[in-house]
């Protein structure tokens, strides 16, 4: 391998503007985690100016995540870069990542700004943000749609002002990959310092030529690429880091390029960020999705059978897919559980171990065969601490049929006591979701259902995940159970309790037994 290049992850920004997705602070914790195990250059956690919540997450991000580099992005404004610095400052290597549209259209609709404004904005930004930190990064936003001579006068003058990075970005995913390819060459070749600073790109999904394009600007120089687990992103997603990971591991022998990312822990990242975002992965999504190493047809069977290689590029276990056998049962002891948690690479504290024991025993006493999938889940559905969960579904009890009306009665075990209330509803679900609406004693409006089996067979875990609305933003839930209904609730229950933690609502806080 010749050369490697820097994976920049923003699943935490960019990522988090996936129309419906809202992460807390603890979850962005959690992932932040979870991509400096993958090994990503740098973290792009947040924007922080964009409201308290980010900036608070930018700084716990930058304060507890050792390894990768903390950046932090900032519009060419003065109190942005303040807040952004501030934000950051704990980061052992903090990178401000500013940025200003240079396109026509963007220039003339958008900002109201003439290209010499522009040019000087872009500079004074980088210049201000360089008084803050070392590491500044300047994008150029919808660099595809500018002049290509503009642009290499703007990253010259970010460059001067002492920019260590310049970004390209196809922000509207409008560029096809020799063009991209021959903008990179252009702005290396034509950009004053251009050979002294990384050279970045950042592909939107919007014609799904977002790896392609990434690829395109690596094969003409491009020395860091943005990316997003699962591809999240504002509308049809960002390049998925995982794609790129694995095309550039696949195809070692053409691009001779390689990167810092550790394969393994590709599937648990992926599994991860679905289920705190509630973003589910589509089955024939490249690398990560259920069916990537499913064989269905008849010749293609025949040829795996004999030989893997004559449809399978990838193996699963190189980016960490558990291997789908029978693990443990309900005769298993505690030591072999925590073996194969350490097995498929998680290293829990003592109290998640306990609480995820208890739920395997349950799980085990309901189904035959544990598989790792199951475990999998099981670590990715984690039920709530006694601090975080408002409230808790202590029982449930649905009737439902074809000539019956569905009512259901729950029971929510708060920290003043029980709550319990009956509905009717249109179907056993919605007859149980409207149950725990009145027990909890608020409107709860519903955006989004969906239910999955994790593994097969008649007595696979259902996963359910729920997304509900509050003040315009979601909050996503998810479920675990072999009894669909259960699963359904829990997400239900859990989507609730993420919404307590993040919008006001004392009277409901105060009802549940909190502050
Ligand atoms: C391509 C990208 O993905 S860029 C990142 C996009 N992400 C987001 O916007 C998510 C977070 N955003 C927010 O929370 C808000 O939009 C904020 C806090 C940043 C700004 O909120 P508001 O002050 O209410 O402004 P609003 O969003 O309505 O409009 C954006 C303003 O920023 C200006 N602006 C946009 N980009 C830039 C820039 N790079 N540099 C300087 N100013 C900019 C716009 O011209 C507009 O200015 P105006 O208020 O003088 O007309
Ligand atoms: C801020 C920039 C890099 C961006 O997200 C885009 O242009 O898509």
């Amino acid at each position: 391998m010749t050369q490697t290049i820097k994976i920049f992850d923003t699943t935490l920004r960019d990522g988090e503007q996936t129309p419906g997705v809202s992460l807390n602070a603890n979850e962005k914790v959690e992932i932040a985690l979870a991509l400096a195990r993958l090994k990503v250059d740098i973290i792009e956690a947040g924007f922080p100016i964009a409201s308290p919540g980010d900036f608070a997450a930018v700084s716990r991000i930058a304060a507890e995540v050792k390894g990768p580099v903390i950046a932090a992005l900032a519009r060419a404004e003065k109190t942005d870069i303040e807040t952004a610095a501030k934000a950051i400052a704990a980061a052992e290597r903090p990178r401000i990542h500013t940025f200003i549209a240079t396109s026509d259209i963007h220039l003339e609709y958008k900002l109201r700004m003439s290209r010499q404004q522009v040019l000087e904005a872009a500079r004074d930004a980088v210049r201000y943000a360089k008084s803050f930190v070392n590491d500044v990064e300047f994008s150029a936003e919808d660099a595809t749609r500018s002049d290509w001579d503009y642009l290499c006068q703007v990253y010259g003058a970010a460059i001067a002002a002492g920019a260590t990075v310049i970004n390209i970005p196809d922000t509207v995913g409008f560029i096809m990959p020799d063009e991209y390819g021959a903008l990179i060459r252009y702005i290396r070749e034509n950009t004053p310092g251009a050979d002294k600073v990384d050279i970045s790109v950042h592909c939107h999904n919007d014609l799904g030529m977002a790896i392609a394009n990434s690829l395109a600007a690596i094969k003409h120089g491009a020395t860091q690429v943005e990316c997003t687990v699962n591809g999240l992103g504002e509308r049809a997603g960002n390049a998925a880091v995982e794609e790129l990971a694995l095309a550039l591991h696949t195809r070692r022998d053409y691009y001779k390029i390689g990167t810092n990312i550790d394969l393994k822990q590709i599937y648990r990242t992926s599994r991860l960020v679905s289920s705190l975002a509630g973003v589910i992965i589509q089955p024939n999504k490249a690398v990560v999705g259920d069916n990537a190493f499913a064989h269905e047809s008849g010749i293609h069977q025949h040829g795996v059978m004999n030989n893997a290689l004559t449809y399978e590029i990838i193996n699963p276990e190189t980016v960490g897919i558990p291997v789908n056998q029978i693990v443990l049962g309900k005769h298993s002891g505690r030591h072999a559980f925590e073996e194969r948690l350490r097995h498929l690479g998680h290293n829990l504290d003592k109290e998640t171990v306990s609480s995820l024991f208890r739920q395997f025993k349950e799980l085990a006493d309901r189904k035959k065969a544990v598989y790792d999938r199951d475990i999998e889940a099981l670590v990715m559905v984690k039920e709530p601490t006694k601090q975080e969960g408002w409230f808790q579904l202590a029982y449930h009890h649905v009737v439902s049929g074809n000539q019956t009306l569905a009512t259901a009665s729950v029971r929510l075990k708060t920290k003043e006591g029980m709550l319990e209330c009956a509905a009717c509803g249109d179907g056993p679900v919605d007859a149980v979701f409207k149950a725990v609406e009145q027990a909890v004693g608020f409107p709860v409006v519903l955006q989004d259902y969906q239910l999955k089996a994790v593994t097969a067979g008649q007595d696979a875990l259902g996963e359910a995940t729920v997304r509900i609305e509050q003040d315009n933003k979601s909050f996503s839930g998810r479920g675990l159970s072999t009894d669909v209904i259960e699963a359904s609730a829990r997400a239900y229950v859990n989507a609730i309790n993420k919404m307590l933690e993040t919008c006001g609502m004392p009277e409901i806080r105060a009802a549940a037994g909190g502050i």
